[in-house]
């Protein structure tokens, strides 16, 4: 751990309260923030004052038009294309609905975004007339469509505008779009958003390390970018700060802004502040060779609430708080000397309706049309992507590549078309990558292109929305087969869009997607997409192969888990979720979406020639039978109600005999604060696992992927494992029980062994026993911790499952009617009853005590009987003979015997049905 001290001096002062210590000197920066806030404040207050009651915030403008939809832009001042914006033109405010004033009023409460990026950036035309357009990225795509939020979008127009005059009409054209300039001269760009932003922290988050060419310039140049960075960021809160109102919430974006947090903090505590990341956040090991680590990590924390694309990400971001500044992570986020930071996933989504609506435009039809004219006989691959080391584009055309030196017959049956959208071309390594993708295109070209066509289309320019969503939705008949594939290779990526716009506009046409594992889309579209390692060049083209080659079934079934996702989980939601259920506003209840078409419960069905067996031995008088699941009462009477036995659900929580009521058995003092946030995280689970739920129990909570695909139903298990273990687990009592399709987390001490105790205790009482059970029957399938039923029987096994079970009772003897058992349990009827009771034996879960809080029915007895009960008794005596242990389907397993299948434990019940049936049973008792 880093000891907290390698803070700097201005770090360390802030920790310790000394912010805005008397006796410093006056001129100090907050001193000076402070001085101008209270001065902005007296002037506003005599412009209010002078202009009556202006509600909206002075130097705002009408309400605005918005962003051409085309990109192509438009002067400022025209009309818009279509609507697309962030903002209706008559404010709607969507959380002035939900927020109530004092007096139970809907109190309006507007939104400051800030991003490094308005969502238009700005070109001259002359001195004081501008020219704005769209500008690419996932933030603007995402931010775009966010609907009937009243907000002000705060950012950089992507243009230096040194005179005061260009700045004043670059302003008032944006504040039409409801856009607030931050302007920032050419030595601030150069060294805040080319150097710190995206030479330095960019390649970070994304694993590629800090800029590896010249270690002693970067080394030399870190200090002047961070300072640069640092001042950038307090110029962006000093637009902010302006523009501010008492109620605003401040939603600050990305890796650009990570001090914003702390400059607004200090200059107002009481401002409502999230920050959201759209990129990775990377593991601590590698956030902690940054130089500027802690103070950026601090800035960030001075947030109410921090949000990632993923649970990873958050969970990166919680351990490098952790081990870098030593504080401590909560399930809810990170805490600093009593005040809470939230940190948690928000995963981002698209405005699919948007993308849907536009494949009706006329616009859009033409252009598919020439697509579909352009590219016919031929499938196409698609690749959509800044022109980003990140998005891995030569490790695609490598793949590529690869696949047309294998597949020949392919060559001229297919094109990669590349739209490689040019980014950050100030930046050294951005201007490298372009040739070196350029030289990659042209060999490939040179090798497998002909006189009349190329196996890679290569565009370095962006396209219009219209031209995009075409290039989406094209389809080409080709063999009668409508067919399209798109690549997404990054290396890293946040979340990556592009998948999600491919799919949406993809509607009837199910083309497949290829994406790499690296990219945060991939948790939620990973069920339908192929998943692929892009460092993998022979994995990416075996995957190209198979994409081209899927059945229309296939394809089908692939694209209709993405589709749904797609559609359900939007940008809306998103920022709904981040602003409005968090902590930034009053929280509300959630939609209601959530899980809802999911499956509710397993359907358990009891093996149908089950039923003549089971009625034998439970209509036996002198045999008990237990079921005892991990499955909620009522699934328990429904399968079993109809017989005469005793049912433990739960893992033994509740007890009834099918003659009467349930009981509780639940031992007292269990903790459940844990619940909660595992409940979350199933939840995220589940919506991103087609055909997986969740079941809420007593003590427990089980996901279940029985039902979803299994090999990705692994890798989200597994992701789910990994967050839970680090996250909301890492404190609690908890144990998790990982089945073959299943997780369950449940209080600890919830096993079946602990239960079987409290159970076999209740049923002596209620028979009034006294003749010794002389023989015991135990077969199941227990996971893990279950396996302790067979340490309740027999103490001295030991607590791991072994290796395998003792014997395979397929293979070895089989119960007959006149030879039971053979080997160990071969003397079921020279039974030995009246033995001792072997009392140096300590049950499973005898020290837990019968729940208090639950009312104990007549007839129940109480905690202390219920602990004692074999006490002094003769009734359970289990010398090595008398018990049988069975696992079903379990190899490694303390069981002594194994049976393969259900079918072989319901051919072994119906012998011992027939057993028991021609009086061989003698007085046993089978559990
Ligand atoms: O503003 P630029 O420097 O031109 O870069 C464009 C944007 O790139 C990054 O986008 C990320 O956000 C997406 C939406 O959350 C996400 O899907 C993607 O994976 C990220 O790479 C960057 O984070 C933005 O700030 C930039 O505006
Ligand atoms: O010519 C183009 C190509 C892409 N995009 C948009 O750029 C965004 C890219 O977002 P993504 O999350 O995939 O990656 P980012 O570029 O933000 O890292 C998507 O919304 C695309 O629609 C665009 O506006 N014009």
């Amino acid at each position: 751990m880093k000891p907290v001290s390698e803070e700097s001096p201005e770090e360390q002062h802030n920790m310790h309260g000394g912010k805005y210590g008397g006796g410093r000197n006056p001129t100090t920066r907050v001193e000076r923030l402070l001085r101008d806030r209270e001065l902005r404040k007296i002037k506003r207050a005599i412009v209010q004052d002078e202009a009556g009651s202006s509600g909206d915030g002075g130097e705002e403008a009408e309400p605005p038009e918005h962003p051409s939809e085309n990109g192509t832009g438009k002067e400022a001042g025209g009309e818009p294309d279509d609507e697309i914006v962030y903002g209706p033109s008559t404010p709607v405010t969507m959380i002035g609905a939900r927020s109530r004033s004092n007096r139970g009023k809907p109190m309006k409460q507007r939104l400051l975004v800030v991003a490094n990026r308005l969502p238009v950036s700005a070109v001259r035309r002359g001195e004081d007339s501008w020219f704005l357009e769209i500008s690419a990225g996932g933030l603007v795509s995402a931010l775009l469509g966010v609907k009937d939020v009243d907000a002000r979008w705060i950012g950089w127009a992507g243009v230096n505008v040194p005179d005061e005059v260009g700045q004043r009409a670059l302003t008032k054209a944006l504040a039409e779009k409801r856009c607030i300039p931050v302007f920032l001269d050419e030595e601030i760009v150069h060294l805040y958003y080319n150097g710190y932003c995206n030479n330095m922290l960019w390649p970070l988050f994304h694993y590629l390390g800090l800029p590896q060419e010249d270690r002693l310039a970067t080394t030399r140049s870190f200090q002047s970018q961070f300072d640069a960075y640092k001042r950038a960021n307090q110029m962006f809160a000093d637009v902010v700060n302006k523009h501010y109102q008492e109620g605003d919430v401040v939603w600050c974006h990305d890796y650009h802004l990570m001090f914003l947090p702390k400059c607004l903090k200090e200059h107002n505590s009481k401002m409502k502040v999230g920050w959201f990341l759209h990129t990775p956040f990377p593991s601590s090991e590698i956030h902690r060779t940054l130089p500027s680590r802690s103070e950026l990590l601090r800035s960030v924390l001075a947030a109410d609430l921090v949000g990632f694309h993923t649970y990873d990400y958050a969970r990166h971001f919680v351990s490098a708080c952790t081990r870098i500044l030593g504080l401590e992570g909560t399930p809810e986020g990170v805490e600093d000397q009593g005040r809470l930071t939230r940190v948690a996933a928000f995963p981002i989504g698209i405005d699919a309706d948007r993308f849907k609506r536009a494949l009706d435009l006329p616009a859009v039809k033409e252009h598919i049309n020439e697509l579909t004219k352009r590219f016919a006989g031929r499938k196409v691959m698609l690749g959509v992507d800044r022109l980003d080391m990140i998005k891995g584009i030569p490790q695609k055309i490598l793949a590529f590549e690869k696949f047309l030196e294998e597949n020949s017959a392919w060559r001229d049956k297919v094109v990669l078309l590349q739209i490689a959208v040019p980014t950050r071309t100030d930046v050294p390594e951005y201007q490298k990558l372009t040739s070196q993708v350029h030289e990659i295109v042209g060999r490939i070209n040179g090798r497998f292109g002909t006189l009349t066509a190329v196996p890679i289309h290569h565009l370095d320019r962006s396209l219009d929305f219209h031209a995009l969503c075409a290039l989406y939705a094209v389809l080409v008949i080709v063999f009668a087969l409508l067919f399209y594939v798109a690549l997404v290779t990054s290396l890293r990526d946040g979340m990556n869009l592009v998948s999600y716009e491919f799919v949406a506009c993809q509607g009837e046409k199910k083309g497949v997607l290829i994406l790499s594992e690296f990219a945060g889309a991939a948790q939620s579209l990973g069920a339908g997409a192929l998943l692929v390692n892009p460092w993998n060049i022979a994995e990416v083209s075996a995957s190209i192969g198979y994409a081209l080659n899927m059945s229309p079934d296939e394809r089908e079934k692939r694209h209709r888990h993405n589709y749904a996702h797609v559609t359900t989980h939007t940008a809306q939601d998103w920022a709904e979720t981040f602003g409005f259920n968090a902590t930034l506003t009053e929280s509300v209840e959630s939609t209601g979406r959530r899980g809802g078409d999911q499956i509710k419960e397993m359907e358990l069905k009891l093996h149908p020639e089950l039923k003549v067996s089971l009625t034998a031995l439970c209509n036996d008088t002198r045999t008990t039978v237990v079921v005892l699941s991990g499955s909620d009462r009522s699934v328990l009477d429904d399968n079993f109600g109809e017989y005469n036995m005793w049912l433990a659900a739960e893992n033994g929580m509740f007890l009834r005999h099918t003659g009467g009521d349930w009981m509780t058995t639940m031992p007292e003092h269990l903790n459940m604060d844990w619940v909660d946030s595992v409940k979350h995280v199933f939840e995220y689970f589940t919506e991103r696992t087609p055909r997986s739920h969740f079941e809420h129990r007593e003590t427990s909570l089980v996901w279940n992927y029985k039902y979803a695909d299994v090999e990705f139903g692994r890798l989200q298990a597994r992701d789910m494992l990994q967050h839970l273990w680090t996250g909301p687990i890492s404190n609690a009592a908890v144990d998790v029980v990982q089945g073959s399709r299943s997780v369950e987390v449940r209080s600890v001490g919830v096993t079946k062994g602990a239960a079987i105790d409290r159970i076999l205790g209740e049923i002596v009482h209620s028979k009034s026993m006294v003749t010794p059970i002389d023989y015991v029957l135990c077969v199941g399938h227990f996971l893990g911790k279950d396996e302790d039923i067979y340490t309740f029987f027999e103490p001295e096994l030991p607590s791991e499952p072994a290796n395998s079970s003792r014997m395979k009772l397929s293979e070895a003897s089989k119960p007959t009617p006149d030879k039971r058992l053979t080997g160990r349990s071969s003397s079921i009827k020279n039974n030995s009853r009246g033995s001792h009771v072997k009392s140096q034996r300590v049950p499973v879960g005898s020290e837990k005590k019968m729940s208090a809080n639950h009312n104990i029915p007549a007839g129940w007895r109480s905690p202390q009987e219920a602990m004692s009960w074999r006490e002094g008794s003769s009734v359970l005596d289990l010398k090595g003979d008398n018990y049988f242990s069975c696992a079903v389907g379990r190899k490694r397993s303390n069981a002594r015997y194994l049976l393969n299948t259900s079918d072989e434990v319901v051919a072994f019940l119906r012998k011992l049905a027939e057993a028991a049936s021609l009086g061989f049973a003698g007085n046993s008792d089978t559990l």
